[in-house]
């Protein structure tokens, strides 16, 4: 383990690959209140990594942590092999944010927008700034929506305008906390399709969710939160890869089936309307089919479904994945 990290100096870069590193990061707010708790986290690059938990779980907190808006109660954050808060000034230059919704001012266009942002940037060039801004709108799809007034914008195009405040400038990270909030199911989409986008130019992207279906559809990684505590991390797949799913059969002779299903030895047999499942057995899963239709079991559907993100938070925490929204 690398725990002596954080006794290395500021140059050092000795996280390899990883953009973000955090060793027993935790954080306890001045009312006691314990909302991150020995945190562990390792984001690799060039990964869309998704932080996932149900609302208070912590995710919040410790984004503000790596972007240096809060110091941490105890433990270590290294953002681009750079310990946080301590090098924020060196950091957040090559870190885009976009947490608690963009900082707009809603009688400025879009543009405009974009151009008080630019010039609030010390280091930003101003006989670019226009490019920069035009780039980033197009970069959002907001060109032909660039000189409407923000208040004037959906919060899709909202969201898609902070985002382009934060693509100013060429970034190595982007720090994304629950972007898609609040949207509609075609706001939702407009966002991933700009995060596989991101991603495909080789940003690594670390957005925060409570929604499953959401990580699964556009994250390469994830780690599952809750109650403060890291509880899982990995890729997408291999998380939902270590449960075995279960077997379906869908026919109209339920009870038969049932029956069938446990004299074949299948354990945790259910039957729900014209859907049997299962634990899905070692042997040959022809086997079971044959032995099904051979006991006169009209089968209609007969597989394994895969087992989900949720099926692995529960199977992970005990609990379901019990949040709003
Ligand atoms: N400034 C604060 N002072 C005291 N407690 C806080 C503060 N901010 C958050 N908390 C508490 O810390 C815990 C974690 O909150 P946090 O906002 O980090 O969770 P979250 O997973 O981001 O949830 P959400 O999706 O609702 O934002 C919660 O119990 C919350 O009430």
């Amino acid at each position: 383990m690398d725990e002596a990290s954080a006794a290395e100096p500021d140059s050092a870069r000795g996280t390899g690959d990883d953009v973000i590193r955090t060793r027993a990061l935790t954080k306890r707010y001045r009312g006691g209140q314990l909302a991150v708790d020995g945190l562990d986290l390792t984001v690799p690059a060039g990964s869309v990594f998704g932080f996932l938990g149900p609302n208070g779980s912590g995710k919040t907190t410790t984004i503000r942590m790596l972007v240096g808006l809060i110091e941490p109660t105890s433990g270590t954050a290294r953002v681009l092999g750079r310990p946080m808060p301590r090098s924020t000034r060196a950091v957040l230059p090559h870190v885009g944010a976009l947490i608690e919704g963009p900082a707009l001012y809603g009688f400025l266009s879009g543009r405009d927008n974009l151009l008080r942002l630019d010039a609030a940037d010390p280091t930003a060039d101003p006989r670019t700034r226009r490019t920069r801004a035009a780039a980033a709108l197009d970069r959002v799809g907001l060109t032909a929506a660039a000189g409407k007034k923000a208040k004037a914008y959906s919060l899709g195009m909202k969201q898609r305008l902070g985002l382009a405040a934060a693509l100013l400038r060429p970034r190595r990270l982007l720090v994304l906390d629950e972007p898609t909030n609040g949207l509609d199911p075609q706001g939702m989409r407009e966002i991933r399709t700009l995060v596989r986008e991101l991603a495909g130019d080789g940003t690594t992207v670390f957005l925060s969710s409570h929604l499953l279906d959401e990580i699964e559809q556009v994250c390469t990684h994830v780690a599952v939160m809750a109650r403060g505590r890291l509880v899982t991390q990995g890729p997408v797949g291999t998380l939902a890869a270590g449960l075995r799913g279960r077997l379906v059969v869908t026919t109209p002779d339920a009870a038969d089936a049932a029956r069938v299903l446990k004299e074949q030895g299948v354990g945790d047999v259910a039957a729900d309307g014209d859907r049997v499942t299962g634990d899905p057995p070692d042997r040959d899963l022809a086997e079971l089919n044959t032995a099904l239709v051979t006991a006169g079991v009209r089968v209609r559907g007969f597989g394994v479904e895969r087992a989900s993100l949720e099926d692995a938070f529960m199977a992970l925490t005990g609990e379901g994945f019990d949040v709003a929204g």
